[in-house]
């Protein structure tokens, strides 16, 4: 190696380490205040990486990893990443009040997921009860946490959700959240490869809801502009988006559904909610919340998210005839699925 180019990757070495040393300096145990993130369902195929990613999350200080099953081994495990966090793992029905209590951010990838040829809403059989018991407990032991519903079908729960709450007297719409990054994770992904632009740099809404056609990915707000897209491109876009969970669902054969992608989606969309938590402005992400951007009550839209929760849900932007149409068709399903779910709170 000629001496200019030892001089030169020594350089690039020592701003390297000095910008790790910033970085971690920024992110010291004193800079940032205590945050206690609760996973229910840590065992299950989404929840074991997402447990790892909310360890290396410089945010959290302690990391609670509650399932039925399981979850000692997990928690041993995710404990020895020499990260800030304190990991416990709880297990069974009688340690749920202990891993809940003081959570900040809750996140609930428990229940059941999809084999070929299901829909989400096939699911709501066993994961409604499974989300009522959890969100029963979680009125209890920490009514103020931000709640964080992966569970299928999050059209359903999520309503569930909001009903356990106001029965139990707890309910703030603030603090309620149907995960839907996923679906953003995918837009962007797939927009990026088609526009061909850099993926890191690509924003696209994604609003509706999280099954089928009720997600309706915006693309005609997608930014930055890239190749130009035919009207066939953007129909194509917006197809695989909305079959991006059957597309790896039928991939998986039988064994499952998205974990990795998901666990990845709802570890940024916690970070997101813990920013906010911490006062740091303009955190926006898209979600599934009680909602008055259109006539139903629940609907996925970009929030911005701050020290309560919700800080202001932003409206649609303008959207294409396309995008019109889409956002038509969506809501009687959506209106049925919100329904199914308040129905089943009531009635249980
Ligand atoms: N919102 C979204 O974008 C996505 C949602 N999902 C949904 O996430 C859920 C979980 O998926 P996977 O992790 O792949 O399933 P999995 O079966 O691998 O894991 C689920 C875990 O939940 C646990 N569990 C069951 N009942 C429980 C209870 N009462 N309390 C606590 N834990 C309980 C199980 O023991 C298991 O460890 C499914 O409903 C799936 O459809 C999956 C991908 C994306
Ligand atoms: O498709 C499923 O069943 C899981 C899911 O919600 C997704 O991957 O978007």
């Amino acid at each position: 190696m000629r001496p200019s180019m030892i001089r030169s990757v020594q350089s690039a070495l020592r701003r390297a380490s000095s910008s790790r040393h910033l970085l971690s300096r920024a992110y010291s145990a004193n800079a940032c205040p205590e945050r206690k993130v609760a996973v229910l369902g840590a065992a299950g195929g989404i929840g074991q990486p997402l447990a790892l990613l909310m360890k290396l999350n410089p945010l959290v200080s302690h990391l609670s990893l509650y399932d039925i099953a399981g979850t000692p081994g997990v928690a041993a495990d995710v404990s020895h990443v020499n990260t800030r966090s304190e990991v416990k793992g709880y297990m069974g029905e009688d340690q749920l009040g202990a891993a809940l209590e003081g959570s900040d951010v809750v996140v609930i990838p428990a229940g059941v997921p999809r084999k070929p040829g299901m829909t989400r809403d096939d699911l709501f059989n066993i994961n409604a009860g499974i989300v009522k018991t959890l969100c029963t407990a979680i009125a209890k032991y920490c009514p103020n946490a931000l709640v964080n519903m992966i569970s299928n079908p999050v059209n359903s729960t999520v309503p569930i959700a909001a009903e356990v709450f106001k029965k139990a007297g707890t309910y703030d719409e603030k603090k309620l959240f149907g995960v839907t990054t996923l679906d953003v994770v995918r837009a962007k992904t797939f927009y990026a490869g088609k526009a061909k632009v850099p993926v890191s740099e690509v924003d696209v809404p994604v609003v509706g809801g999280h099954a089928g056609i009720t997600i309706l990915p915006l693309f005609s707000q997608a930014k930055p502009l890239g190749s130009n897209l035919s009207e066939d491109d953007i129909k194509a876009l917006t197809k695989r988006t909305q079959d991006g969970g059957t597309e790896v669902v039928e991939a998986k054969a039988g064994k499952g559904s998205a974990t990795l992608s998901m666990a990845y989606a709802g570890s940024i969309f916690a970070d997101a909610c813990l920013k906010g938590l911490n006062g740091v402005p303009d955190v926006v992400e898209c979600s599934f919340v009680q909602s008055t951007v259109t006539d139903l009550p629940f609907f996925a839209s970009k929030v911005r998210l701050g020290k309560n929760g919700v800080e202001e849900i932003l409206g649609l932007g303008s959207l294409s005839d396309f995008e019109k149409e889409g956002l038509e068709k969506l809501k009687p399903e959506l209106k049925a699925s919100i329904e199914k779910g308040i129905k089943f709170a009531h009635g249980n």
